[in-house]
């Protein structure tokens, strides 16, 4: 179905919208894709429906139904039984009475692919944090134990723990490593205690080497889930079991936790994650992009980070948001695009057209590379946009002849003559008035209704 898909839409696409999606298999006549949040669900429901019953169509399907599901939060990252790939790391048997070789394949699955020390960007905002997170990766149960990870939402929490698990699963396939929320170890708990399977409930939790535990705060009021964690920390601490916890305030400010809890958490390392700067918040998503293999130009990203200054989360999402709207719009990446896909999120901004973007959208209008249009060559195929191009900068941006000049390698008078003739062609030559018209729109595409996702 994919091949189908991916012949029939462009690569950028492909890569944002069906490379994440998940195969749940058909319900009740219908084939139930999982689709990340219900942003994506709409957008495919609306522009994906019709090519994806075709694809079914193709294969072979007389009635084809396709749904979509959303995937709930942490799936989407994980190995689906849809992905054809092998948990990597495959670990030994177990002793018994310990969790299963299964288990701990499981238990690895858990952790979030991309979230290694490889793809963390590092900045003054989150150094000490990554710093520590080495640390304990190096010497689990040595360095600080626990290790306390505080911050606002979305700013790289779960990332570093998971990175940590990564390491030390890497480096040592034995050991057992468990990533669990607050929420869900208490739903283990009820669960544990309704079906009278305490002594699994404790043998998983108190015979792992690292134990992950993020949104800490969430102990806040609940006992009985206090008291068992209590016991499960004492456990692993004594046999120098690593222990990574998260939160979004330090141990101080959580309220109704325990005193004895709270000193615990106090006993290692306690350590913060800031908002990140500008500067780190360029790299990540340059980071972002190339791991996407998304070709967006730098200022487009610049632009972004400055929008989005405070969650990494969301950040991200800003990026796809460009990408899903240029691609689906089918226009190139500019700055005046971006700001279009994110004005419905954030007030918009002043954005000047600047004479990369005017080169860029002629280049791709033309199909040439940007280079080859401001080169030397005199043919009519070249010299046309090129011409164009000076056209349209000294319309739509506060550039100089003389700017324009120097920005194509040449004098301001050969600008002028550019800009003179095509006046002279406009409404004459259709094909010069057509593109000047096109690509007018495109640049000034604020508030053009091609544009409107
Ligand atoms: N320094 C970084 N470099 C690259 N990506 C980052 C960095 N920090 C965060 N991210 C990315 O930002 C997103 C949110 O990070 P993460 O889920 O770890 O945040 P969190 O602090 O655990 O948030 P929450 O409190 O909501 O659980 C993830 O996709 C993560 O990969």
């Amino acid at each position: 179905m994919l091949g189908y898909v991916r012949k029939n839409i462009s690569e950028v696409e492909y890569h944002t919208w069906f490379a994440p999606v998940k195969n749940l298999g058909v319900q009740e006549g219908s084939l139930v894709l999982g689709v990340r949040n219900s942003f994506a669900q709409e957008w495919f429901r609306k522009h994906y429906l019709e090519l994806l019953e075709d694809a079914l169509r193709s294969l072979g399907a007389q009635n084809p139904q396709v749904s979509f599901q959303v995937l709930p939060a942490a799936q989407d990252t994980l190995f689906s039984p849809a992905d054809p790939s092998p948990p990597p790391n495959r670990p030994p048997p177990s002793p018994p009475g310990g969790p299963s070789a299964q288990d701990q394949a499981e238990n690895r699955k858990r952790l979030n692919p991309k979230y290694t020390f490889e793809n963390f960007v590092v900045g003054p905002n989150n150094n000490l944090a990554h710093a520590a997170a080495m640390g304990v990766a190096e010497s689990p149960g040595k360095a600080y134990n626990p290790l306390f990870i505080y911050g606002d939402v979305g700013l790289g929490k779960t990332h570093l723990m998971h990175a940590v698990g990564h390491y030390m699963s890497e480096r040592f396939p034995d050991k057992r490593i468990e990533y669990v929320s607050t929420e869900s170890f208490t739903n283990d708990l009820i669960n544990a205690i309704r079906d009278d399977k305490m002594t699994q409930f404790r043998n998983r939790y108190r015979s792992v080497d690292l134990l992950l535990v993020d949104d800490i705060q969430f102990l806040a009021g609940k006992e009985r889930t206090q008291e068992e964690f209590f016991h499960t920390f004492n456990a692993l601490y004594e046999n120098h079991k690593q222990i990574i916890l998260s939160s979004d305030r330090p141990p101080k400010d959580i309220q109704t936790l325990e005193g004895r809890l709270r000193s615990r958490f106090e006993w290692g390392l306690i350590t913060d994650i800031q908002s990140p700067e500008y500067e780190t918040r360029v790299a990540i998503l340059k980071m972002n992009a190339e791991h996407n293999r998304i070709d967006i130009p730098q200022e487009v990203l610049e632009l972004i980070a400055r929008q989005v200054t405070k969650n990494i989360r969301e950040l991200e999402g800003a990026l796809m948001r460009v990408v899903a709207f240029s691609s689906l719009n089918n226009v190139p990446f500019s700055r005046a695009v971006a700001a279009k896909a994110l004005s419905n999120i954030f007030a918009p901004q002043e954005v000047k057209v600047e004479m990369m973007d005017v080169l860029r959208q002629v280049a791709s209008h033309y199909n040439m590379p940007p280079d080859v249009i401001r080169g030397s060559g005199r043919v009519r195929e070249v010299v046309v946009p090129r011409q164009v191009a000076q056209y349209l900068i000294r319309e739509l941006t506060d550039h100089s002849l003389p700017e324009i000049g120097q920005f194509f390698g040449r004098d301001h008078s050969t600008v002028m003559h550019a800009i003179n003739k095509v006046t002279e062609q406009l409404g004459k030559d259709q094909d010069v008035t057509t593109s000047v018209e096109l690509l007018r729109r495109k640049m000034q595409g604020l508030d053009d209704e091609d544009l409107d996702a």
